[in-house]
Formats: structure tokens, C-alpha cells, sequence
């Protein structure tokens, strides 16, 4: 982690503002847009294809998020993809892949067109591979993050796309890339306990590949700090909390973390396999 720990500090703040088309569900569109306005990215939130030739020449990066799926949004997100193809940094984070087979035909559709970074919870990642899988609806199921099973996913991973950097969150988080495979372990289990910490995940990842971080630099940096956050308000929240207070003083930390604490990644904790 040498590597990531000298680097890390020229990450946060971000010095581009970049500006990140997000395509996304309904549930969770504000709290990714002022994720991104918090760590000093820039968010558009345009799912108007009529829009898009003068919005792409304004871009620094492409978020495609398949929640909350409709007919007209399949057909936007897959528009956005072809549009991005070899052109600008994209992050698909594959909501819904587990329990929707729309989405999960969407997934691969949208691989095919060779996103920098496909992301999706434990559960998501493993419908994505073609692997049995316990999730239900968004959320991934414990019994999907056994070692066991995390070393078969991590084997599936492998036999993907190596154009593409994997992602697949949960408790340990699996990262998988041609660069190689880490297992990371930041974060508190109140992160998978509101919705949407995934999707500004992948929200965050986009942002700083529009600052031309590189894809697995990009995902290791967004998901630590991320999680980082989500320990430090555990922390200092004190021994009783509700969890919108847990969500709210997560998100204000992402605000935070970058100026207060400079050394935020010695806290990294996670290992290349
Ligand atoms: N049990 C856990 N312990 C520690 N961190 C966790 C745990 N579960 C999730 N996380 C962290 O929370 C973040 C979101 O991951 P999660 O797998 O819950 O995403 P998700 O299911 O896609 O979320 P959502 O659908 O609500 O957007 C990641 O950064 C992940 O590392
Ligand atoms: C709850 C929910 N349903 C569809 S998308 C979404 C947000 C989680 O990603
Ligand atoms: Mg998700």
C-alpha cells in the first residue's frame, strides 16, 4: 500500500473540480449529488438524450447506476455507454443485478462497452459472474461474504474483461484489476444500514477518474475514504446514535476528512493478494 499511501494526499482536496453526468436511480440522486458537491467534484444529473453531444463536451466522467430501472432509463444508460466507449472514464455500478434479470442483462450489455470501473455490492458482483448468490432486492446477503465465497467470486473476477477494474462491496471489499486483487476492510456495518452508500461510492470513483486518477487508484482512494468517514462518525458519535444521524454525519465528514486530516489513508486498512 506504499504506493497508494504517498499518493494519497495529492487526491483530497480535489484541485479540478471535475464535473461527473451522473444517469441514476430516483431513490438516492440527491444524496450522490451533494456527495460530489461535498468533496468538491461538480454533479449533473441529465438523463435527456437530446442533451448529451453538448453535455459530453463538458464531462470529465460518467456515472451509469442501474436503480430503479425503467424502459426509457435502459435505453438512456445504454446511449450514455456507447457515447463514452473509448472517449470518457465511466463507473456502471450494477444495482439490482441480484434480484432484477433486466438489470442483470443490462450489466453485461453495459461491460460489453468497457466502463473503466463495473461496481456492485457483494451479491451484485456475484449475479454479474454467474454465481449462485443469496442477495435479495439492493442489498447483499451475509452468507454471500464468507471466505469461501469471496475467494470464488474473486476467481470469477479474474475470468472477466481485464479492461475493466471490479469492485464488489460489502464488509470486506473485493477489488479486482489487471494490476492485481486487494481485499480492503475500512468501514462499519451502519454503511450498509442507509441507502445510497453504495451508489455515491460509485458517484465518488467517477469523480476522480474525471480528475485522471487511474481506474484502480481511483477505486482504492474514493472506497477508503468513504469508509474512513463512516469509522470516523461511529467514533465520534458517542455509544448510542440513530442512523440518519449516522448518514448525516457521514456525509458531513466526506465534507471534512480531506482538510481536518490530512493523513486519512494511514487508517487504510487492506492487503493485494
Ligand atoms: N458490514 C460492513 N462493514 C463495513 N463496511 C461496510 C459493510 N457493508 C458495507 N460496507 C461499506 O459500505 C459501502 C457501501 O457498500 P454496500 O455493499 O452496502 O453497497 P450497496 O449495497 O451497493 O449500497 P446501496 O445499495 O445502499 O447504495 C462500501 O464502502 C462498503 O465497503
Ligand atoms: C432502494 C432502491 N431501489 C431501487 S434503487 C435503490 C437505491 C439503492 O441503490
Ligand atoms: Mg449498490
Amino acid at each position: 500500500m506504499k504506493h497508494f499511501a504517498e499518493m494519497a494526499r495529492e487526491v483530497f482536496p480535489l484541485r479540478q473540480s471535475p464535473l461527473v453526468h451522473c444517469i441514476t436511480n430516483n431513490v438516492t440522486i440527491e444524496t450522490m449529488a451533494n456527495a460530489l458537491l461535498y468533496i468538491d467534484a461538480q454533479p449533473i444529473m441529465t438523463n435527456d438524450i437530446r442533451e448529451f453531444p453538448a453535455l459530453f463536451k463538458q464531462t470529465d466522467s460518467l456515472l451509469l447506476n442501474l436503480g430503479s430501472l425503467s424502459k426509457e432509463r435502459e435505453n438512456t444508460l445504454l446511449t450514455a455507454a456507447k457515447m463514452a466507449k473509448e472517449e470518457k472514464s465511466f463507473v456502471v455500478d450494477i444495482v439490482g443485478a441480484t434480484s432484477a434479470p433486466i438489470a442483470q442483462q443490462l450489466a453485461q450489455q453495459l461491460a460489453r462497452q468497457k466502463p473503466n470501473v463495473l461496481k456492485g455490492n457483494i451479491s451484485e458482483m456475484r449475479a454479474f459472474c454467474g454465481l449462485k448468490t443469496t442477495g435479495k432486492g439492493v442489498d447483499s446477503s451475509s452468507s454471500d461474504q464468507s471466505e469461501d465465497e469471496l475467494e470464488e467470486l474473486i476467481g470469477a473476477l479474474k475470468q472477466q474483461d481485464p479492461a475493466v477494474t471490479y469492485l464488489a462491496t460489502g464488509k470486506k471489499d473485493v477489488i479486482v484489476s489487471k494490476k492485481g486483487t486487494w481485499v480492503m476492510e475500512n468501514g462499519v456495518e451502519e454503511l450498509q444500514r442507509f441507502i445510497g452508500s453504495g451508489d455515491l461510492l460509485g458517484a465518488l470513483i467517477a469523480a476522480l477518474l474525471g480528475e485522471q486518477i487511474d481506474n484502480l487508484s481511483a477505486v482504492i482512494f474514493a472506497l477508503s475514504y468513504l469508509n474512513i468517514c463512516g469509522e470516523y462518525t461511529s467514533e465520534n458519535l458517542g455509544p448510542v446514535y440513530g442512523l440518519a444521524d449516522f448518514r448525516h454525519e457521514t456525509l458531513n465528514q466526506l465534507s471534512l476528512l480531506k482538510t481536518l486530516n490530512q493523513n486519512w489513508f494511514n487508517q487504510t486498512k487492506g492487503r493485494k493478494q
